[in-house]
This record gives C-alpha cells, sequence and structure tokens, in this order.
C-alpha cells in the first residue's frame, strides 16, 4: 500500500541531513550568543538559520503545509497545532551544548496530520544517528530497527530527566525533590544528554528504561514521542492521565509500570501550555 506522507518523511531526513551539516560547520566557528525567555534561556544565529532553511526547503515541497518551529514562536508566530498537515520543528535541540560543544545536539522534525504524529525524524548531528519513525510501521536508527529495554525492575533502570531552563526557586525545588525521590527507590543511575530529542531516542534505543521531565516544549517532543512509541515504549502525562503534546510535560518508558512509578514521586506542576495563547484555546 502506498504511504502518502513517505515523500514527506523522505524530504524531512534529507532536510535534517543538511540542517545537521550546517551544524557542524556552525561549531567550527564562533557562536554569537543570545538569550529568550531568561539568561539560560539560549538561541543562538544558528538555530534562526537552521530553522529557516527547513521551513523554506519545505515550503517549496508542501505550499500548503504549516509549520511550529521553535524560533519562529520565539519571533511571535502562533503556535498552533491544528488538524492540517503541520511540521514541528526543533531546528537545534540541545543549544546550550551546542554552545559549550557538549558533544549531543539533534536537529528534531515531527509532522503531525489531524493532530497526530504520522512520523518523527532526530538526527543526533554529531554522533551521526539518524532516528525515524512512520506511524506504525516501527522506528529505526540509521536503518536498524529500535526496541526499548525489557527491564521490568526500576531498581535496575538509569532514568533520564533534564533541568530545564527555568530557575524559579520554587520549580527548582520540585525538580529537586522528584530526582531525589526516583534516585532514592533506588535507581541504577540518573543521566541527562541536554536535549530532551536525544533523551528520548535513548529510550527508544533500550539505552536508558524513561526519560521524564516537565517545562519543555512540542518541539522538543513530536518526533522523538513517535520515536519511543513505536520502539514499544509508553508516553504519559507526568500525573499518569494520556500524554498531551501541547502540556510540556512527559514520562516517556519502556513500558507502563515503569512509567506509573516514575508518576508517582514526581512533585507535578504546570507549565503555561504550548497553545495557551492559541486562539480558541483554554486560558
Ligand atoms: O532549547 P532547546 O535546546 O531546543 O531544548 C531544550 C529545552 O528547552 C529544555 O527545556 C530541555 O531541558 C532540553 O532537554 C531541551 O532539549
Ligand atoms: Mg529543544
Ligand atoms: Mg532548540
Amino acid at each position: 500500500m502506498t504511504d502518502l506522507w513517505q515523500d514527506a518523511m523522505d524530504h524531512a531526513v534529507s532536510a535534517a541531513r543538511g540542517a545537521g551539516q550546517v551544524v557542524r560547520e556552525a561549531l567550527l566557528e564562533d557562536r554569537m550568543v543570545m538569550v529568550k525567555s531568561s539568561s539560560v534561556d539560549l538561541v543562538t544565529q544558528t538555530d534562526q538559520k537552521v530553522e529557516q532553511l527547513i521551513i523554506q526547503s519545505v515550503k517549496e515541497k508542501f505550499p500548503t503545509h504549516r509549520f511550529i518551529g521553535e524560533e519562529s514562536v520565539a519571533a511571535g508566530e502562533p503556535c498552533v497545532l491544528s488538524d492540517e498537515p503541520t511540521w514541528i520543528i526543533d531546528p537545534i535541540d540541545g543549544t546550550t551544548n551546542f554552545v559549550h560543544r557538549f558533544p549531543f545536539v539533534a536537529v528534531s522534525i515531527g509532522f503531525s496530520v489531524n493532530k497526530q504524529v504520522e512520523f518523527g525524524v532526530v538526527y543526533s548531528c554529531l554522533e551521526d544517528k539518524m532516528f525515524t519513525a512512520r506511524r506504525g510501521r516501527g522506528s529505526f536508527c540509521n536503518g536498524d530497527p529500535l526496541q526499548v529495554s525489557d527491564q521490568k525492575a526500576i531498581k535496575q533502570s538509569i532514568i533520564a530527566t533534564e533541568f530545564g531552563s527555568d530557575r524559579d526557586p520554587e520549580v527548582v525545588d520540585k525538580i529537586f525533590s522528584s530526582l531525589r525521590n526516583i534516585l532514592c527507590i533506588p535507581v541504577h543511575g540518573i543521566r541527562s544528554a541536554g536535549t530532551a530529542a536525544i533523551n528520548m531516542c535513548l529510550v527508544a534505543s533500550g539505552c536508558v528504561e524513561a526519560y521524564y521531565e516537565i517545562g519543555m516544549h512540542v518541539w522538543d517532543l513530536a518526533a522523538a514521542s513517535l520515536i519511543v512509541s513505536e520502539a514499544g515504549g509508553v508516553l504519559m502525562d507526568v500525573e499518569g492521565g494520556p500524554f498531551d503534546l501541547m502540556s510540556r510535560r512527559v514520562i516517556a518508558a519502556n513500558n507502563r509500570t515503569i512509567a506509573e512509578r516514575i508518576s508517582g514521586e514526581i512533585q507535578a506542576y504546570a507549565p503555561a501550555r504550548d497553545d495557551a495563547a492559541a486562539p480558541g484555546a483554554d486560558p
């Protein structure tokens, strides 16, 4: 059976590869760092350039498609997930890593129709790993199939998380309280790659059993969420409900038991949703 979105997915893979080349070249040069919501929420000209390169190339081939791009939203574009075919782009996931040359940086391209992710592409540019997933057809890394870990015991698990860019002491207290609870289960270890997309691809690859975070955005999650679920993993809200792409909260795990155990240890809070300012969104 022909796949309606195969052409778009092929384009996403080639756009991500091209973007990765730009990112690698930029790492050899001086990087001018700017800030967005706070002094630790970083952006560079490379983030902006890569996003524009991807969007322009898509517009030429798929002129009716819509976009949610991290740097476009930062520049004032609306963040609307409609039923229309929508490209959800994080040009550099791991900008802080990129700025410091910490070697985990990804280009993330998700594609949704009817608010459902149809394919996801995460290119870990420095490792040269191309993670892909097509809904219903599995997840792959450089063409090899991915499968989540079969570990059932959280006490024999590695859990990934991130600290984000919110430095409100109350939020930081909650982050540390959750981390303490999970570490003291006890688990084998806690890891942070510095990019949500790569953390989730590590879950899909079976290297870590779960990843959780509050505060990242739809562009960090869209592509990798499908890569996790197509590798056999589960996605859940941090309070145990269904995963919501726009809620800025996620647990991605190898199985439901581990996801639920983590959810029981998290001190949850609710940052403003990605669609909070969208027309018709709940206040
Ligand atoms: O801003 P970038 O580097 O695209 O994305 C990062 C998120 O902003 C941050 O909240 C998260 O902790 C980090 O993992 C993510 O990749
Ligand atoms: Mg990101
Ligand atoms: Mg980014």
